[in-house]
């Protein structure tokens, strides 16, 4: 009886609300709680929400207040379907619909990382060169319309843009959610701030960006369902960033963490997602429609949940008493009067543009991601200070068909004027390969090393510059550039090797690197990202080398 009256309560409202627009204005909410009772209340933190729904209860957050849903989740007219996405977010602007009506895609987002389309294999000279074909994989025979692909379609031309369920909601809905108040929110006591909240999102658009069927990796846009919500991070991703997302899977909660390569969480961001055969989280995604809705939080530093090898700063103060032996860097900031404005571990905290001198970084599969966010990879070449910036990366797979934006990489390393050498390294190679084969090995990491900044230091003998043109794309821009390259002298990055063997041993003045004579010091990290087991090695073989701790970050 009640449920009948009830919707028939709803119905009535509801045709009002629709036929004369009663819409209602924010902050009604407050005012029917009153003063006394919200007084009252008591206090969740979004922390405490989100673990709460974590754990199945239906909480959202409405003009500040936390409203439990669940008895009313199922009987509400708009249905519960719209409800579900929205569960442990603030429903704010859903609820008085005051969000824009059409969703906005940051453009640059999904084309930035785009593999350019007047590239052909003839421009290149590298190790990749050869294997086009493999990296963008064979052309797939056109598969049957099935009946998800045919509602994809629909939801690609008409409805992928749209906002979901719109409704300003009546007076009547506001007096049904006051009853159902369990407390409000007290923004200051969230530990991380803003970033805590998850916000909603909606899948515009994938694509397949390899070439392996078996472990294919996606990439996936996702656009801001509430464009014009301002509390949220409205800054471009910065490298080191990641982003949690949160779906329902098989009714439990999931949450998974990403690299976003491109945007800002206000509008639309890009993540590659490697599907695993057994990936809860993988799986699920790659199953979505266009339009499908998942929420989103963040941006987080990589390194606040990662171990992080000390800060250049935090060496200085830590480490020196344990190691007296090893001279550190002596930040540019000191050198040269600047103000520290790195904003994640990633960046150098005494470069103005967060770049370090010298950066190498080591990626395996997907492991890629952080030296692919935009700010890392984009040239920076437009002023005398900037030039003088290096990035080096080796980047293993297991086949070439794994290999990710392989041309895309290309590309950007021939237009970077020296500024980004990439070093393609397989475990299993194709017969006719090149380039570097094998697993990632001290002996590897060496070379490489030796090599890459014999390119800066001194014009490279006969033998290495056949090593170079082997597996190096930076040969024909920037051969002629070896004699008079900027000179970085004494890389006081490095220290002494503990094992060398003739072919590996690094060139390490450590007279200059240690010496007091600061001019000449340049700034340089090793960046280490991918599997698990790879990054375990990979950390060995640096310190074996005899690099210290302080040198790498190794993003577990
Ligand atoms: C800071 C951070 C950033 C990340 N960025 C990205 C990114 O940009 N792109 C991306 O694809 N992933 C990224 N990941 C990994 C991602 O969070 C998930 O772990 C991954 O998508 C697998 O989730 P799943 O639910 O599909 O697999 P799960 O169900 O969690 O795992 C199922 C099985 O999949 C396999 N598997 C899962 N993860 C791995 C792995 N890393 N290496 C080898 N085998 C694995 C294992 O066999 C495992 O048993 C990142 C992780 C972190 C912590
Ligand atoms: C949890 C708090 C909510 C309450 C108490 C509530 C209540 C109601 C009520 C009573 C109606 C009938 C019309 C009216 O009185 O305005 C309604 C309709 C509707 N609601 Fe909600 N609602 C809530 C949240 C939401 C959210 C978060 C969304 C969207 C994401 C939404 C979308 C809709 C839509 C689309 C309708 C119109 C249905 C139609 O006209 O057929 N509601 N809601």
């Amino acid at each position: 009886m009640f449920e009948l009256w009830w919707h028939f309560e709803a119905a009535f409202s509801r045709f009002f609300c629709i036929k004369y627009e009663t819409v209602v204005d924010k902050n009604l909410m407050l005012t029917h709680i009153g003063y006394d009772d919200y007084v009252k209340l008591p206090n969740f933190t979004w922390e405490e929400i989100n673990e709460r729904v974590q754990h199945g209860a239906y909480l959202v957050v409405c003009e500040g207040l936390v409203v439990d849903i669940r008895s009313f989740y199922d009987s509400h007219p708009g249905g519960s379907k719209v409800l579900l996405p929205a569960i442990g977010t603030d429903i704010t602007n859903d609820f008085y619909n005051t969000h824009e009506n059409k969703i906005v895609e940051v453009t640059d987002s999904s084309e930035a990382l785009s593999i350019p389309k007047d590239i052909t294999s003839k421009k290149y000279s590298s190790v990749l060169a050869k294997h086009v074909n493999h990296l963008q994989g064979k052309p797939k025979p056109r598969s049957k319309m099935t009946a998800a692909k045919f509602v994809d379609n629909i939801n690609v031309n008409f409805y992928s843009r749209e906002p979901l369920a719109q409704h300003a909601h009546s007076r009547f809905a506001i007096q049904k959610m006051t009853s159902m108040v369990i407390g409000k929110v007290n923004e200051k006591m969230s530990e991380k701030g803003k970033n805590i909240k998850f916000h909603r999102y909606r899948l515009t658009s994938k694509k397949m960006i390899n070439a392996n069927v078996e472990y294919p990796v996606m990439k996936f846009t996702f656009s801001n369902i509430h464009q014009v919500n301002k509390d949220i991070y409205s800054e471009k991703f910065l490298p080191g960033h990641y982003i949690e997302v949160q779906s329902r899977v098989n009714g439990q909660i999931v949450i998974r963490s990403y690299i976003p390569l491109e945007g800002s969480l206000s509008k639309s961001f890009t993540i590659y997602v490697k599907i695993y055969p057994m990936g809860l989280f993988s799986q699920y995604l790659n199953e979505q429609l266009i339009g499908y809705e998942i929420q989103a939080r963040g941006p987080f530093d990589v390194c606040d949940r990662a171990y992080l090898a000390p800060t250049l700063a935090e060496s200085l103060n830590s480490r020196l008493s344990i190691l007296p032996s090893i001279k550190p860097l002596i930040p540019y900031s000191k050198l040269t009067g600047m103000s520290s404005t790195a904003k994640t571990s990633l960046l150098n905290p005494d470069s103005p543009d967060g770049c370090w001198d010298e950066l190498y970084m080591i990626a395996g599969g997907t492991g890629i991601t952080p030296m692919l966010q935009r700010s890392m990879t984009q040239e920076s070449n437009t002023n005398e200070y900037a030039k003088h910036k290096r990035m080096h990366l080796l980047f293993g797979n297991r086949k070439i068909e794994d290999v990710i934006d392989g041309i895309f990489l290309e590309d950007l390393a021939l237009s970077s004027q020296g500024q980004l050498t990439v070093t393609y390294c397989l475990s299993e190679p194709p017969s006719n390969w090149d380039g570097l084969q094998g697993r990632i090995n001290k002996q590897m990491i060496q070379d490489w090393m030796n090599m890459m900044r014999g390119v800066f230091i001194r014009s490279p003998n006969k033998s290495q510059k056949s090593i170079l043109h082997s597996h190096s794309i930076r040969h024909d821009a920037n051969e002629h550039n070896w004699s008079h390259s900027p000179t970085l002298k004494p890389q006081s990055l490095y220290l002494e090797p503990k094992a060398s063997t003739k072919e590996s041993t690094l060139n390490i003045d450590l007279d200059l690197a240690n010496s007091e004579k600061s001019d000449n010091l340049i700034q340089g990290k090793i960046i280490v990202s991918g599997p698990s087991s790879m990054l375990a090695a990979v950390e060995q073989d640096l310190l074996e080398i005899g690099f210290n701790e302080q040198n790498m970050i190794i993003l577990y």
